[in-house]
């Protein structure tokens, strides 16, 4: 298995920044993996943006992951893929794209999360969502606090390595230590750093959260 970072940026669409300036930002603010979403592009403009996102993620030894394109993330070969469960299925993408890429799932219910877990095949799993959030406005199922100490529960009683939850979805400052408390891996973000004024300070606030929690980073 792949070792995940702790911290998963996103890049989201944004009215007055593109994509490569959000994960520049990003890294130069310390983050070291970045997950790449795009959303309705067309073929080309996406490999021109994930090829200029990989440079600068090269720069500052930050992994780059893409979300729903294995064909993008093979042509670039890029570090991971984010699969959730209308993209396509875990299983193949671990045969195309090779254990020592990280592949992520996502699971937005307990059912969800137990199948991810039972098949084994991803690296981390995205699990929420946390809190009704803009950047996914769709989503409508909401995992509390108690539903997610309540799955890691049950994850430790499996008999297989507990795979690495990352809960996600309208996560805020205040949120991270009690999810960090509960049991949970790390976080993936987008709106909390994209929104940020200062980026750099958001995610050492961020850092020392995890530090706090007794979780080194580097390890
Ligand atoms: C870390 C992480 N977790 C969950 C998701 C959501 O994936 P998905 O359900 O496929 O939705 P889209 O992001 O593709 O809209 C994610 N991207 N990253
Ligand atoms: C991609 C995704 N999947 C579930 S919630 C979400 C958005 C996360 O972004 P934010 O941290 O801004 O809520
Ligand atoms: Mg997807």
């Amino acid at each position: 298995m792949m070792k995940s970072s702790r911290i998963h940026y996103i890049t989201q669409d944004m009215p007055n920044k593109t994509h490569q300036q959000l994960a520049l930002e990003a890294c130069q603010a310390g983050v070291n993996l970045v997950q790449l979403r795009l959303k309705e592009k067309e073929k080309g403009e996406m490999l021109k943006i994930a090829l200029e996102t990989q440079k600068i993620c090269k720069q500052f030894k930050a992994k780059l992951v893409i979300n729903d394109h294995l064909d993008l993330a093979l042509a670039i070969d890029a570090d991971g893929v984010h699969l959730g469960n209308d993209d396509l299925d875990h299983e193949i993408a671990r045969t195309e794209f090779g254990k020592n890429k990280i592949i992520g799932a996502t699971a937005y219910t307990e059912t969800e999360a137990l199948y991810h877990q039972q098949r084994g095949i991803a690296d981390y799993m995205g699990l929420g969502t946390f809190r009704k959030t803009r950047t996914k406005p769709e989503i409508r199922n909401f995992l509390s606090l108690q539903q997610i100490k309540s799955l890691i529960d049950q994850q430790k009683q499996l008999d297989h390595h507990p795979i690495p939850l990352l809960v996600i979805g309208g996560v805020k400052i205040s949120d991270i230590k009690p999810l960090l408390s509960a049991g949970v891996y790390g976080i993936a973000i987008a709106s909390l750093i994209n929104e940020s004024e200062d980026k750099k300070s958001i995610y050492r606030t961020i850092q020392n959260i995890f530090q706090e929690s007794g979780i080194d980073l580097n390890n």
